[in-house]
């Protein structure tokens, strides 16, 4: 194996980077790179002298210069580029530039504009992050994990995406590795967990996406999506490669086609540390949301009759933990299941409908109950479930811009004092409700969240601040505890608990008020997140090292984007 240009040693509250680079190579190392802040005596100790202009800067300085420049940049794109970029030449600055300004930065590292740059991923192509595996190469799986150089005690995480279900757009072939690369973003910006203690990876399984087949630019597998056995022995692979190179490491699964997502959830959940951020991310930031809005009511959990639309992955993921909570709070399971109405592409879901996905068919309506309800050829439709419905929450997770119409949320205001209604598909243009019309359409009454960022909306001398239900505001949190734990497993008590503390920090009951945490707050939310998770862990009997101050030993473990201490080795 060629010898690495450096060796980080991580240290409660501090990274020491042994440096064995010299001269050009240590500026093109984006991990120990520090550009024109390297001091005189760095210079000269790491062969740099000559190689800077002559100006020393702090790195305060430097992000002042990478911020102005940034915002001159013509396009949400083009700072998205510019990021990359920036993040390719200097990591710490990239991450210490996003940090100071992660509520302006985070739709464009995150959704929506990162969904613009996977579409584009063949053509904004610079530079090579992550792993790229193949269906048609399962035999390189481990080959590949093992050219990262990473040894067994190195990597936290992983993120890894098969592309087919990119947030609400689709699939997107091998341009999915942009969406690994964002949540580990967030990961580090948000909870602080070390940029080189992650790995993203896209496990190209060919796509469907027939725009992309005919790109000549494509730098994807050139063939239609594999859905056979050998998408398994991918799956397969790479799991036992993961779960052999990195025994600690947290195996984070996005934006899986709805069919495989829970199949691989359940079939590894009780094998290795692993957690699907569609489905169990979105559902604990859900149910903090909800039980903010609730309160707001002036209501109960235990009361709310709920439409979710869109019954994939991440709608009834929030539909499972939220009946969960039901029945902890006093339902049966058959009276929890029963306040719920999901609907997919065939409109209501209806027992009699041979094409259910198991997942879904708990939650399918008995067909005499709704005999009567006009149906058309796409079944029955969201107004009518609204109107024969009555339901208090409508949640929408169905990739359908524009889906809650003006005469649908009428209607839920004119039987809810408080209608609670949460577009949350993404990026921004699928929102199936833009938070500004909610709020007319409801005369300020509507409770709401979104998937992708608002601007506050302003209504009649209120200022309503839209929040964000977006699994950022449990991931990195999740992912901080189990690596402080190194837990074994995910549980549901740990998923619980971060959505209790998620909870513990909203507060919506004043005219206006967010029902979540901002994301200005996301690193104080994520460190109570990690707490709780960590706490949940030990508590299970999953955590793997000794748990003895929970709030000490997350915070020793978040790291702060500030320069290593640098000391030069022998090559
Ligand atoms: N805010 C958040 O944190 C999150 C938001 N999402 C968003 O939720 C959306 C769905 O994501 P997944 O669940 O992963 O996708 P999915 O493909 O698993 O689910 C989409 C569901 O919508 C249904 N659907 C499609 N057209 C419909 C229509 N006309 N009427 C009713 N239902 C329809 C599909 O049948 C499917 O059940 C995406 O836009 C995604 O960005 C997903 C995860 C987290
Ligand atoms: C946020 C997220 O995970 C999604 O939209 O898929
Ligand atoms: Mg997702």
């Amino acid at each position: 194996m060629a010898v690495a240009p450096y060796e980080l040693v991580h240290q409660p509250r501090e990274v020491v980077a042994r440096v064995r680079a010299r001269g050009r190579l240590v500026l093109s190392s984006p991990t120990i790179n520090r550009g024109t802040a390297f001091t005189l005596a760095q210079r000269e100790q790491l062969e740099l002298t000559g190689l800077l202009p002559t100006g020393v800067s702090t790195l305060e300085g430097q992000v002042r210069r990478v911020w102005a420049q940034y915002l001159q940049q013509p396009s949400d794109l083009a700072k998205w580029v510019y990021l990359a970029n920036l993040r390719d030449r200097n990591e710490v600055l990239f991450y210490r530039l996003l940090s100071e300004h992660l509520p302006e930065m985070l739709p464009v590292v995150y959704t929506p504009t990162v969904g613009t740059a996977i579409e584009r991923f063949s053509h904004e192509f610079r530079r090579s992050r992550g792993v790229f595996l193949s269906v048609d190469h399962p035999d390189q799986v481990e080959t590949a994990l093992r050219n990262t150089g990473l040894g067994p005690d190195d990597v936290d995480l992983l993120v890894a995406t098969d592309s087919e279900g990119i947030l609400g757009i689709g699939d997107q072939g091998i341009g999915g590795i942009e969406i690994s690369i964002g949540k580990l973003s967030v990961y580090t910006a948000a909870a602080g967990i070390h940029p080189r203690r992650v790995l993203p990876v896209v496990l190209d399984m060919g796509t469907d996406n027939l725009r992309l087949l005919n790109d000549s630019m494509y730098l994807g597998e050139r063939h239609a999506r594999v859905r056979d056995h050998r998408y398994d022995e991918l799956i397969d692979a790479y799991v036992t490669a993961c779960n052999k190179l990195f025994p600690n490491a947290m195996l984070h699964w996005e934006d899986f086609g709805t069919e495989n997502a829970r199949r691989i959830l359940n079939k590894y959940s009780g094998v290795c540390c692993t957690f699907n951020d569609d489905m169990q991310g979105t559902a604990a930031v859900v149910l903090a949301a909800v039980f903010s809005a609730v309160r707001a009511a002036g209501s109960r959990l235990a009361d709310q009759r709920i439409v979710i639309h869109g019954a994939g992955t991440a709608g009834l993921g929030i539909a499972d933990m939220l009946r969960d909570q039901m029945i902890r709070e006093g339902l049966s399971p058959a009276e929890a299941t029963g306040r719920f109405y999901a609907l997919a592409k065939q409109g209501l879901l209806v027992d009699d409908d041979p094409s259910l996905l198991d997942f879904q068919v708990p939650y399918a309506r008995s067909r005499a109950e709704v005999a009567g309800w006009p149906a058309g050829a796409g079944g029955v439709g969201l107004a009518t479930v609204v109107s024969r419905a009555r339901p208090t929450i409508l949640i929408g997770t169905s990739t359908q811009a524009g889906a809650f119409t003006e005469s649908i949320v009428r209607e839920m205001a004119s039987f809810n004092a408080r209608p609670i209604i949460l577009p949350l598909s993404n990026p921004t243009s699928k929102a199936e409700a833009l938070p500004q019309d909610l709020i007319h359409w409801t005369d300020g009454k509507v409770l709401t969240a979104t998937g992708s960022p608002f601007e506050p909306v302003h209504y009649k001398g209120v200022a309503y601040q839209i929040a964000q239900s977006n699994n950022a505001l449990v991931f990195p949190g999740l992912g901080l505890g189990v690596a402080v734990t190194k837990a074994s497993r995910i549980s549901e008590g740990m998923i619980a608990a971060a959505a209790d503390a998620v909870a513990a920090m909203s507060d919506a009951r004043t005219p206006g008020a967010s029902l979540l945490p901002p994301m200005t707050v996301l690193r104080t939310a994520s460190a109570a997140v990690a707490i709780a998770v960590a706490k949940a862990a030990d508590a299970e009997g999953l955590a793997r090292v000794e748990l003895s101050n929970p709030v000490q030993q997350v915070y020793d473990a978040m790291w702060q984007p500030e320069y290593p201490r640098i000391e030069p080795i022998e090559a």
